[in-house]
């Protein structure tokens, strides 16, 4: 058997995306890798409970997993000392995938779910954390060789994956000649009943990529994976690319094949409608964290973190009393994964965020509140007069006008008027105190923890939640 690693047509590299990966490379800041490089308590989001079920033994242990990108750093950038920017896609995550379940992983596009599979699979170098794989840190192994045998991927976009000069009978048996499985007769065999298995046929072996649909691909894809006889597949959106009807087919296969060949898979999509339909149980990613994990059914019927709610909001439901109802959609964009909000990563953008105590604002006047001190920190805000601000240039009332679409209780407009009258002379950082002194939340603060749901809401009794009795108009 050879002990060399197969080489794939379909893995991607750190380099493929622009990014360049310095694992273990401490010249970075003096921060050794692995560490948050600032002040806040390194994040850890909801903890996976210990399995003591039987038949609930994790197959796959992922502790405080972290993988960094950094950009190229230039010249220019090293004669001055600049440090590289470290870009966080994912950051902290830890997770169990027990033996014989579907764990679902979704969140929006850029969260960090494929970063997430490929860093545990060992495709990419992981920054930090640990992943143990049947009870053995992949990190203490001198030979990743059986890990690989036993956890593969599917990815997406099965043209891209598949070699288009080789037919796709040699692209099945690829991992079969590789890891010297067999006589030649044996793999040929072993190649027509992977085919046969996933709906297509032995005849088809010596066809190329081409001459085959999506839906046919993305099956030769599934072959491929289970040429091996894996335990653990990591499926990256496998339906993804396809049409509606044929998701539904290959999603089948899918969980037919998870019975038959007693296989545990990590489905990651940003597919609610697909990861309800397939998975035992989901974690919810946000900017490189988990920050919820549940049961499918618990976390459908009764979300705990408001981006799992806002996420469900924005997935139209089918034959329920509610399906004409109006979709929600998140607001604001994501932040960037190289400078990651404080506190809560979701807090720039949630509807939910805790206000100090005994503030007389409803959600939505205290959301506008911080967005203006947050494009105040940034500079963002113009100072450039506009019609009606005379001939002294821009007023504060004028600011205020253009800032706030809603009027704010007096008190309140007087502080933020102060702020302003800052601004006005342009004294940023001075402007940008003068509201944090009054609004800082709790979640920007504090980094949340939870057994769930990674939210400080869960430490906050429900009648107290900002959002009761405020309809957020
Ligand atoms: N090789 C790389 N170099 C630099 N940045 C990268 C690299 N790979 C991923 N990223 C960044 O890391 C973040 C997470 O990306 P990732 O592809 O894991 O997200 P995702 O949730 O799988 O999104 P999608 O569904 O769009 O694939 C993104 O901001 C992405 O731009």
């Amino acid at each position: 058997m050879s002990s060399e690693r197969p080489i794939r047509g379909d893995e991607r590299t750190g380099d493929d995306r622009g990014g360049t990966e310095h694992p273990g490379d401490e010249r970075y800041g003096g921060v050794p890798v692995g560490e948050v490089p600032d002040d806040e308590p390194a994040p850890t989001g909801p903890t996976p409970a210990t399995a003591d079920e039987p038949g609930e033994s994790p197959l796959v242990r992922v502790r405080n997993l972290q993988k960094y990108f950094y950009e190229d750093d230039t010249l220019y950038d090293r004669l001055l000392g600049q440090e590289p920017t470290a870009i966080r896609a994912v950051d902290g995550v830890s997770f169990d995938v027990r033996e014989g379940e579907t764990l679902g992983l979704v969140g929006e596009s850029g969260c960090g779910k494929s970063t997430t599979g490929e860093t545990l699979l060992r495709l990419q170098e992981p920054t930090g954390g640990t992943v143990e794989f049947d009870g053995q840190d992949l990190e203490n192994l001198d030979d990743l060789t059986p890990f690989r045998r036993r956890a593969q991927v599917i990815f997406q976009d099965p043209f891209s994956s598949l070699d288009p000069r080789m037919t796709i009978g040699a692209s099945v048996r690829q991992a079969l000649d590789v890891h010297g499985v067999g006589t030649p007769d044996e793999r040929r065999e072993r190649v027509a009943e992977l085919l046969e298995r996933v709906g297509l046929s032995a005849d088809q072996f010596d066809r190329y990529p081409h001459e085959f649909s999506g839906g046919q691909r993305q099956r030769v894809g599934i072959a491929r994976a289970l040429a091996l006889d894996p335990d653990f597949l990591v499926l990256d959106e496998p339906t993804s690319a396809l049409d509606v009807s044929v998701q539904a087919q290959v999603l089948n296969l899918l969980e037919e094949l998870q019975d038959e060949f007693d296989l545990t898979y990590l489905f990651i999509s940003h597919d609610l409608g697909v990861i309800r339909h397939i998975c035992d149980r989901i974690a919810v990613m946000y900017l490189g964290e988990i920050v919820e994990i549940a049961p499918a059914d618990e976390l459908f019927e009764n979300p705990q973190h408001p981006y799992t709610e806002a996420l469900l909001e924005s997935v139209p439901r089918a034959s329920t009393a509610e399906a004409d109802r109006e979709l929600e959609t998140l607001s604001g964009d994501v932040p960037s994964p190289r400078n990651p909000p404080s506190g809560c990563r979701f807090r720039t953008r949630c509807p939910k965020v805790i206000p100090p105590d005994d503030l007389p604002l409803s959600q939505n006047q205290y959301r506008a509140v911080m967005d203006v001190r947050a494009r105040i920190e940034d500079h963002e805000v113009s100072l450039e007069p506009v019609e009606g601000d005379g001939d002294e240039g821009v007023s504060v009332a004028g600011l205020r006008d253009r800032l706030f679409e809603e009027a704010l209780p007096p008190a309140e407009a007087e502080r933020v008027d102060a702020a302003l009258s800052e601004l006005v002379d342009g004294e940023w950082e001075a402007a940008a105190a003068t509201l944090r002194e009054r609004y800082e939340s709790v979640c920007e603060r504090r980094h949340p923890d939870g057994e769930r749901a990674a939210c400080h809401l869960q430490q906050v009794p429900a009648d107290e939640h900002p959002s009761a009795g405020d309809s957020g108009e």
